[in-house]
């Protein structure tokens, strides 16, 4: 498993300071990034959000910042493989300072990072985020104390209201007036500080740029990975510089002659945090009783053993209705506006004297298909994300992976999994690299295989036409029948990846899933014109802008070999041939599987492509009203060929982007292989089954 790669910092001038935004996971720190950056990093109500560095500029004062907004960490001990980029990003990519941003309302938790960056960092500003919140919740904070005591600047902020930002970059400026600082932030046990001592002349010379008694401290437990970072950085390996390496033997015998383990050492190491975060926050905070109450109660609603599952199949359910039964008349009416269009383009390139073959190449090749996906894809996406980053938004999500934490661990995998199965809901190659939040590599990896068994927003929409067209019926029930079998569709997705992780932990990944405290984050009020402006702009257009882009060389290639013969038949044809049988056996046909191989660069192009393929030559344009459904069921298609190109929708392989992420994430063609093939033999096993179920019964 590769962590991220070291980021580049890019400096537009010489002296730009560079800063990091570090913080436990949840806390806002992508809000400050993005509020002061004028960036979009993706934030969202849950913990885990952010897994690789970004960066982005501003200037304040004439000065300008790099600021790199790194993954939340609860500790710089790094357990997991996004603690691991930012720890090595704090410690030894040397930030000029670092903006610790915490949580208001749980501040004694998130003081325990501020204390391990102030001692890797050299300057250090305390952002206490969140304080609307707390201010709600009622809980007090005395933040001058606070900055008395650890000797840093702490300012109070509210990051969503864009409140206090100005006074933390002041504070920011400020640090840098001011020689860094040099009082070490904890003590540690005797038998340690007499430790570090010891090790501190060796230390120095080679430190560079890293704080030598953090490295000391640190090197006392260096575990493999820490070591590999010091190589990269230092160009150092603690264990292969000759003192060094014997001042550490020496004293690692020392410390096991007197009794101490590796693993006391290490717990004295980071209860030395713990105590003195304590300390700092007596006197500091003051709670309100019952602040949580609120929570407490939808949680119990949101969470307990009867409610939980109904509310989360009626949520899914309500979601799929709304973006049926919305979508349907703004895509009527889309789709008959490119018609008319077309057909004005179509006359003009006439009449313009273009050439006969290439008007039928950009007309039937191109725009028909590009306007078709517009008009199928746009509506119900521009429905359904603002729906789902609402309740991404409001906190609900973590309730979902809480309730099938459960289900996750019945079958041997970590219940994170639920979380970064709802990622890839929105893009399966997204919710792979958010596997990363998935700390044993056995888990992340079952994780990363059988994400591909939800569908990404680029098969929500055939899943959607097909289910509309064939399955749904007519009649005033047929949109809330559509959202029952949409949702029955999803749940089997979900089946699918419980099964397929149990398998995968009874076979090549066995083990036994490791425990967490899955963190339900406070529920919040969404925002709702920023969710809708984010999930349009940012999901939707992506989305649709990639569906274009590839759909028009798709086109392209279509046309080209629908138009050239070898031999007596078009190289489609050939194509198509060769694939009929399998097709046929699965309840399909050749044009259908053509389609879905040809659509790997891209999902949201499978059906165009078939709707190509059956019409090459034809052109659609002559095509009247439900052109959708007149093409297909006059290539044969009944409700089983729609079931069975369901089935083996939701259960392919993975598209390209996907599967160069999955090899990006696990370097290993062997996964990536099974990560095409996992889901690709379920799915035809499926398409199989059904086929015989439908040749036996019908
Ligand atoms: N009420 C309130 N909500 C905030 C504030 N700052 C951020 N949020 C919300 O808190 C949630 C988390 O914000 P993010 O910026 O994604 O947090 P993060 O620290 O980057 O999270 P990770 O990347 O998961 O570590 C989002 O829903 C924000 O809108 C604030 O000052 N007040
Ligand atoms: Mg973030």
């Amino acid at each position: 498993m590769t962590a991220s790669l070291p980021l580049t910092v890019n400096k537009r001038a010489d002296s730009d300071r560079v800063v990091a935004l570090a913080g436990n996971p949840n806390v806002g720190k992508s809000t400050i990034f993005n509020a002061l950056t004028g960036m979009r990093q993706h934030t969202g109500n849950w913990p885990g959000k952010t897994v690789a560095n970004a960066q982005g500029w501003c200037t304040y004062r004439d000065r300008g910042y790099v600021l790199v907004d790194i993954p939340g960490c609860y500790s710089l001990f790094a357990h997991s493989a996004e603690e691991e980029v930012a720890r090595d990003f704090l410690c030894f990519d040397r930030p000029d300072a670092a903006v610790v941003v915490c949580d208001a309302t749980c501040l004694e938790r998130n003081l325990n990072l501020v204390l391990q960056v102030m001692e890797a960092v050299p300057r250090v500003v305390v952002a206490v985020n969140l304080m609307d919140e707390a201010r709600k919740k009622g809980v007090t904070l005395d933040l001058p104390l606070l900055s008395q005591r650890l000797g840093v600047p702490v300012v109070g902020t509210a990051a969503r209201d864009k409140d206090g930002l100005d006074a933390l970059l002041d504070a920011l400026e400020g640090t840098f007036s001011l020689p860094p600082r040099d009082q070490p932030p904890v003590t540690y046990p005797g038998y340690i500080e007499k430790a570090i001592d010891r090790l501190l002349p060796l230390v120095e010379p080679v430190a560079g740029p890293v704080q030598p008694r953090w490295l000391c401290a640190r090197l006392l437990d260096a575990d493999r990975s820490l070591r590999a970072s010091m190589v990269r950085s230092l160009g150092l390996d603690p264990e292969e510089a000759p003192q060094l390496s014997e001042a550490l033997t020496a004293l690692r015998r020392e410390l096991a002659e007197a009794g101490i383990t590796p693993q006391k050492l290490r717990d004295d190491l980071a209860a030395a945090f713990v105590r003195r975060a304590e300390g700092l926050c007596r006197g500091v905070v003051k709670a309100a009783e019952n602040a949580d109450r609120r929570d407490r109660l939808l949680d119990r609603f949101f969470t307990s053993k009867a409610t939980g599952f109904p509310i989360m199949l009626l949520l899914l359910m309500g979601i799929f209705w709304l973006t049926i039964t919305g979508a349907n008349y703004p895509s009527a009416l889309l789709s008959d506006l490119f018609q008319r269009l077309g057909v004005v383009l179509e006359s003009g390139l006439w009449a313009m004297g273009v050439p006969a073959a290439l008007v039928d190449l950009l007309i039937n090749g191109v725009y028909l298909v590009m306007t078709w996906v517009i008009a199928v894809m746009l509506p119900p996406m521009a429905i359904f994300f603002p729906l789902f980053t609402l309740l991404e938004d409001f906190g609900y999500l973590p309730r979902v992976a809480f309730n099938l934490d459960r289900c996750f661990h019945r079958c041997d995998a970590c219940g994170k999994q639920a979380l970064t199965m709802c990622m890839g809901f929105g893009c399966n190659a997204a919710g792979v690299t958010g596997c990363r939040i998935i700390d044993s590599p056995r888990e992340r990896l079952i994780a990363i295989l059988t994400n591909n068994f939800v569908p990404c927003n680029g098969r929500f929409p055939i899943l959607i036409s097909l289910i509309t067209l064939f399955l749904a019926g007519a009649g005033a029930l047929a949109g809330l029948k559509g959202a029952a079998l949409l949702a029955g569709v999803i749940v089997l997705g979900v089946f699918m990846t419980l099964l397929a992780s149990k398998a995968l932990s009874r076979t090549v990944l066995k083990g036994v899933p490791s425990s967490f405290t899955l963190e339900l984050p406070p529920y919040r009020p969404p925002q709702v014109g920023k969710v809708i402006v984010r999930s349009v702009v940012d999901r939707t257009l992506k989305v649709l802008g990639r569906a274009v882009i590839s759909a028009a060389p798709a086109g392209l290639i279509i046309w080209v070999l629908a138009n050239v013969t070898v031999g007596g038949t078009t190289l489609l044809a050939g194509l198509i041939g060769l694939l009929d049988p399998l097709g046929r056996a699965m309840g399909m046909d050749g044009v259908i599987l053509a389609g879905f191989l040809l659509a790997l660069p891209a999902n949201e192009i499978t059906l165009p492509i078939i709707l190509m393929a059956y019409t090459a030559g034809t052109g659609l344009l002559e095509l009247e009203g439900a052109a959708l459904f007149t093409v297909l069921s006059s290539h044969g298609w009944t409700w089983t060929t729609a079931v069975s190109v369901v089935l083996f929708t939701l259960m392919h392989w993975p598209c390209a982007t996907t599967l160069l992420t999955v090899h990006k994430e696990t370097g290993s063609l062997k996964w990536t292989a099974l990560a095409f093939a996992l889901p690709t033999a379920c799915g035809m096993a499926a398409c199989f089954l059904f086929h015989l179920l439908t040749l036996a019964i019908l």
